[in-house]
């Protein structure tokens, strides 16, 4: 029997990431080749027009898996009975605004979505959160959306997670596919911690780590890093505009390991509530490696953690406490 289709939201579907999503998601590349959808795609009122093409795209395209399109400037009919949210809508940083300029738009974006999600989408709806700054907007977006369970509100580190694979890929001049866990922690920002020190790579003589096969502590500890932190930027150097293919694809990578499970044996980067775990401070909402089934997330533990990786982990968790208190300075 045909599955139900799944309503799923796309805020600042308008956009460039959006545009690159919403045809991802229509094809099945989000939740599976067999699951229905109906996309539920938002944007404000100057770029209702631009929203609208994207409606005309969407239908032309005819996707055999696409049950329903709603484009809209309501929050409300936007948020009514979605099980997915892609939160990509968001005031960018414009020339000569400071950092506490974008917040303060940003936080009071978040704020006003969440209670339209809490009152509006289903019980069980998964958000995640993409737009910058990720990690705090979907803190916000979790503080004024008590009713949704902390654990189904998450942000995109899944990015930086497949950025980090690409690089060790490239060096080592393997597959992609054959590279895993390695681990993002912390802030969607330039303080986030690309770690491999569980990482490992395929090999016809077996699962070898990544450390032993690169043998280049020096190229893993400084330029790997910085190269992982600074690719948003080298993107926007190269492009004159922000990462947008990547960033829908790995949205998509996100959400289908959060409905579908990773596989056995696999960890990926998710940013979640914190709990405590590797003595992050609880009440962050800091990138974690976990693995998915049934559903839902779970951090992995018990990683031996070096004092090299402990510095690291603690700066972007200091990062994010910092931005947390600047958030809540401008919701007064
Ligand atoms: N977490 C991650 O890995 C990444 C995050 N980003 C972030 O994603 C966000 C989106 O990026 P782009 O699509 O390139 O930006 P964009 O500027 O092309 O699109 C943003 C869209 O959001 C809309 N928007 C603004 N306020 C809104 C509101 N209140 N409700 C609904 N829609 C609203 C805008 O009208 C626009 O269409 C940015 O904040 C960017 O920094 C980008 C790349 C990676
Ligand atoms: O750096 C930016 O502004 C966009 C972004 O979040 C990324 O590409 O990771």
């Amino acid at each position: 029997m045909a599955k139900e289709p799944v309503r799923v939201l796309v805020t600042g579907a308008a956009g460039q990431i959006g545009y690159a999503l919403v045809p991802m998601i229509a094809r099945g590349v989000m939740l599976g080749a067999d699951q229905p959808v109906i996309l539920h795609m938002l944007d404000i009122p100057p770029a209702a027009e631009a929203l609208n093409g994207v409606k005309m795209e969407l239908l032309d395209a005819a996707f055999p898996l696409l049950k329903g399109i709603v484009a809209t400037t309501d929050v409300v009919e936007a948020c009514t009975g979605v099980s997915v949210a892609v939160m990509v809508g968001g005031f960018p940083r414009k020339d000569g605004m400071e950092r506490k300029d974008v917040m303060s738009k940003n936080v009071s974006i978040y704020k006003s979505q969440a209670s339209a999600l809490e009152a509006h989408a289903a019980p069980s709806c998964k958000v995640l959160v993409v737009a910058n700054p990720a990690n705090t907007n979907a803190l916000i977006l979790k503080e004024f959306a008590p009713s949704i369970p902390e654990k189904n509100i998450t942000c995109l580190t899944r990015l930086d997670h497949n950025r980090a694979l690409g690089q060790i890929a490239e060096k080592l001049n393997v597959q992609v596919t054959d590279v895993r866990n390695a681990i993002i922690w912390g802030n969607h920002s330039s303080t986030q911690y690309p770690d491999v020190n569980h990482a490992t790579v395929k090999t016809p003589s077996g699962e070898k780590p990544v450390r032993e096969l690169v043998a280049d502590d020096e190229w893993l500890n400084t330029e790997f890093i910085s190269t992982v932190q600074q690719r948003g930027a080298a993107i926007i150097k190269a492009r004159k505009q922000s990462s947008a293919l990547s960033a829908a694809s790995s949205a998509c990578d996100h959400i289908r390991d959060w409905v579908l499970g990773t596989p056995e044996g696999t960890y990926v980067s998710m940013g979640v509530y914190s709990d405590g775990s590797y003595g992050v401070p609880a009440g962050l909402i800091y990138s974690f490696p976990v693995t998915c089934s049934g559903g839902e997330w779970t951090i992995v533990q018990g990683l031996p953690i070096d004092e090299f990786s402990r510095k690291k982990m603690d700066a972007t968790a200091q990062e994010l406490s910092e931005e947390k208190t600047l958030a809540y300075s401008c919701l007064n």
